[in-house]
């Protein structure tokens, strides 16, 4: 048996129970899971095939588990990784009433944060699929080796574009 081929390997993290899951899910299966809450163990791993051209391309997602208990693990998964998904959970800002001052100066903190490492700031709801497709093809470009698109020209890729590798989604988790 052949071993996969990966073009590019990129990394879910966030606290316990923010989204990530299911902002693969909906990615990979285009589906939203309802029912109770399974939190990740360890780490789960999905080879994603995307069209670019007339070539295929495979994502390596590594969707991390949230839970303290497995910090020092998901240090593993960072090695090799093109690009990092920071995710965090718009309910755990939310759960102020959205218009205080205190909420606000949250979203503040974590898009300012964003913009001082220099990262790609996305809002998605994996619920209804809302700006899921553009964050993951923002994160495609960005991670994927120039070399593996066949043409970027004809695939519409910006080269300016593929500079950043840090993202940080809020994800629509309430
Ligand atoms: N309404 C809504 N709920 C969401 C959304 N994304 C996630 N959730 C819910 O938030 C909860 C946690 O989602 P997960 O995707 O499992 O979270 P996780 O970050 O992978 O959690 P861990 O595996 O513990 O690290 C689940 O009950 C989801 O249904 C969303 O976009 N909208």
């Amino acid at each position: 048996m052949s071993a996969m081929r990966v073009d590019a390997k990129v990394v879910m993290l966030g606290k316990e129970s923010v989204g990530k899951t299911s902002l693969v899910e909906r990615y990979v299966h285009h589906r939203f899971l309802v029912g109770p809450y399974q939190n990740t163990i360890g780490a789960a791993f999905v080879a994603k095939p995307i069209q670019v051209g007339d070539k295929v391309i495979t994502l390596g997602i590594w969707d991390t588990a949230g839970s303290e208990r497995y910090e020092a693990m998901s240090r593993i998964y960072y090695r090799g990784a093109r690009a990092a998904v920071v995710c965090y959970g718009k309910s755990t800002l939310g759960k102020y009433n959205k218009n205080t001052i205190k909420s606000k100066r949250c979203y503040r903190q974590v898009k300012c944060k964003s913009e001082s490492i220099g990262a790609q700031y996305f809002e998605t709801s994996s619920k209804t699929g809302k700006n899921v497709g553009k964050f993951y093809w923002q994160l495609v470009v960005s991670a994927v080796p120039s070399e593996a698109f066949v043409s970027l020209e004809e695939t519409g890729v910006d080269l300016d574009q593929k500079k950043d590798s840090y993202f940080y989604t809020c994800c629509h988790n309430n």
